[in-house]
């Protein structure tokens, strides 16, 4: 049997329906994916929001802080100033005379002067506005009598504060600071001023680090900018003396006009800020600290840039792990959907009705189909457990079998033969059988019905080689068998005899007793010459009463005549056509005698010759053609012409 390993899927297992793909998976996984992706979108922004609103509050902490202190420290400055305004006023007062006056106030100056680093003069005018004290050598003498604060300062005792404006001695943009004063008598006689350089504030304000794009500046009350200093453009003076602010300040302003903070575009550099306010004192100015809002949130924006592309990383993994999952459960699927079409066609191909299949372990069959036990005629089931040899004819052809499937399955060929085999009621049937093993001890095997073609070709061959109404060989079968027997002769170093055989009085029969009798009588000389040769020599028919026969294994003539003789004698006898009439009839035979070595064709001719040379010699004789004597050598004798008995005429009984 073959030894072939084949994995062939369990027969005996019952199909299933065909699996289904998980339903909705892919939706499942887009779900999966968009909620993880929701999920950690919502808590990094969450977390980015809670980062970015500490890093927001910080940075006002900050800009209010520097805002206090800033404004602490000009407010100290001021009241220095304003202290040095009022002592120099009321020196002027308690002055007994205008010499006494002048002299000390020039001294006041001088000391207040050298006292006051942060002020850049320190002058006094008189009633009319003129400025008689406190220029510095080389400045011309100048009138302040338009100035606001020289105006407002005649009306009250307070101290007095310019909006920004340019210097009349230097240009440069200066903050005055004003006094009233006075003579003992209470009548105004001029102002004391101090004046301080913008740069100053600026140069202040640069000491405190805001960041890249911090900027401070400082504002009077109605917010004409005093004083700006921005890291990112040092010694600006844009916007000096002029009140364009934001909507943001004037806003939160009207909330509080002493301190408050705000989040804007700022509109002299287009820097958005978070910006802190806070007055100077009592004085009318207020310091704005403002630190940009790209600088306090830098930490912040990497922050967020490095967590964005943490969480795409992840969701892109996620997502990437999704599509490979995905792709993975439809292979699977396609996979369980072709092995579930594959059971269904070898379910089909198994339940055939036309291929019996059977298993077989051990020889014993352990699972056949429908069609199987079918085509042997057994109840299904019934062959389960059966030794498979109950299906052959004979223990030759079992054998046969499983020798020819050991030598298929050794030489690495698929193992098929026809042959017949045995069904339960004992008639055979030819079978196609082909098979393969499955494992050490398993094989399985395919038979095909072949029995009704094994017929029809059987009936083919008969009505092209065989004579219908004797059923022997006609002429080209009788060629044939002839060769063969020439070729077999030279191997067994025999010689074959070839006879042709006339009947002698046939047409009578015919003519007397109708055709059916001819039949008859044809019927019964074939059966008796068939008798009358042994089961290797061939009877035929070659023509309407003409015989032919072909005897091997002969040496001689000696062997060749009696045989003859016999048939010549058998035929002879007489046939019965019915219970009440039978005939007699004779025949005449010519024989050849040859070897491998000679024609077939030349033999039938020899013979058909010799067979005329009989009936020409008198009928009912045997004639043994030249031939003979060349073919067998000195065994043979010469031609001769035999009559086993006197020629028998046609006789006629009944
Ligand atoms: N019944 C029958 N007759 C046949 C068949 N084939 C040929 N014949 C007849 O057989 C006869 C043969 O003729 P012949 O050989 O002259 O007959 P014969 O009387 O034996 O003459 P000889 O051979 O000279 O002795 C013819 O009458 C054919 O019609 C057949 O198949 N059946």
């Amino acid at each position: 049997m073959p030894r072939d390993r084949l994995e062939l899927p369990a027969m005996d297992r019952p199909l299933s329906h065909p699996p289904s793909m998980p339903r909705h998976l892919a939706l499942w996984l887009v779900l999966g994916n968009l909620l993880i992706a929701v999920l950690l979108i919502a808590v990094t922004a969450k977390n980015l929001m809670s980062s970015r609103e500490a890093d927001e509050q910080a940075a006002r902490e900050t800009v209010e802080r520097v805002s206090s202190q800033l404004s602490g420290e000009i407010a100290s400055e001021l009241r220095e100033i304003d202290n040095a305004l009022a002592t120099v006023a009321l020196r002027f007062q308690h002055a007994r005379n205008a010499e006494e006056r002048r002299q000390s106030v020039q001294d006041t100056l001088a000391e207040q002067r050298s006292l006051l680093k942060h002020v850049n003069a320190l002058r006094v005018s008189d009633a009319y506005g003129a400025v008689a004290l406190g220029l510095d050598p080389g400045e011309q003498a100048i009138s302040v009598a338009d100035r606001v604060y020289f105006q407002r300062a005649k009306g009250t005792d307070s101290m007095v504060m310019s909006e920004p404006l340019r210097s009349r001695v230097n240009s440069r943009w200066v903050l005055i600071v004003a006094r009233r004063l006075q003579t003992p008598s209470g009548e105004f006689a001029g102002v004391v001023y101090a004046s301080m350089t913008t740069d100053h504030f600026a140069q202040h304000f640069a000491k405190a680090t805001m960041g890249e794009a911090g900027a401070i500046s400082l504002r009077t009350d109605e917010l004409r900018l005093v004083a700006r200093y921005s890291a990112s453009e040092p010694g600006a003076t844009a916007g000096l003396g002029a009140n364009n602010v934001s909507e943001a300040l004037r806003a939160s302003m009207a909330r509080d006009r002493s301190q408050g903070w705000f989040v804007t575009l700022n509109p002299i550099d287009r820097v958005e800020r978070v910006t802190a306010y806070r007055q100077v004192g009592h004085y009318p100015l207020r310091v704005l600290t403002g630190i940009a809002t790209r600088d306090y949130l830098a930490a912040w924006r990497r922050e967020m840039l490095l967590e964005v592309v943490v969480i795409a990383l992840v969701i892109l993994t996620i997502a990437g792990f999704s599509v490979h999952l995905f792709r993975q459960q439809r292979q699977a699927h396609l996979g369980r959907l072709d092995m579930a079409r594959l059971a269904r066609e070898q379910s089909l191909m198994l339940e055939n009705d036309l291929i019996g299949m059977v298993r077989l372990r051990d020889r014993v069959a352990i699972w056949e189909n429908g069609a199987m036990a079918r085509i042997f005629g057994y109840r299904p089931d019934e062959l389960r457990g059966m030794a498979i040899r109950q299906l052959y004819l004979d223990e030759a052809s079992f054998q046969w079998a499983a020798q020819s499937g050991d030598t298929a399955q050794r030489e690495g060929r698929q193992f098929r033969i026809q042959l017949q085999m045995r069904r339960k009621d004992g008639e055979s049937i030819w079978i196609d059988l082909s098979g393969t093993s499955v494992s050490k001890d398993e094989s399985v095997w395919m038979l095909v019905d072949i029995d009704a073609l094994k017929r029809s070709e059987e009936h083919a061959h008969s009505l092209a080689f065989r004579d219908a109404l004797t059923g022997l060989p006609n002429r080209r079968l009788f060629q044939e068998k002839l060769h063969d027997a020439l070729a077999h002769s030279v191997r067994g170093n025999k010689a074959v005899a070839v006879c042709y055989l006339d009947l002698d009085g046939f047409k009578p029969v015919n003519d007397a007793f109708g055709h059916e009798a001819g039949d008859r009588v044809l019927q019964e000389v074939s059966r008796r010459l068939l008798g009358s040769l042994r089961a290797n020599d061939v009877v035929a028919r070659i023509g309407g009463d003409e015989f032919a026969l072909v005897l091997s294994g002969v040496s001689s003539v000696e062997d060749v005549l009696p045989v003859l003789r016999r048939s010549l004698a058998l035929i002879e006898q007489p046939i019965e056509l019915d219970d009440e009439r039978s005939v007699t009839v004779s025949a005449s035979l010519g024989a050849v005698i040859g070897r491998g070595a000679s024609s077939a064709e030349d033999l039938m001719r020899h013979a058909d010759e010799a067979m005329y040379t009989a009936k020409r010699a008198g009928k009912g004789r045997i004639h043994m053609g030249p031939v003979a004597r060349r073919s067998i050598g000195a065994a043979a004798g010469p031609a001769a012409t035999s009559s086993t008995s006197s020629p028998s005429p046609l006789s006629l009984v009944g």
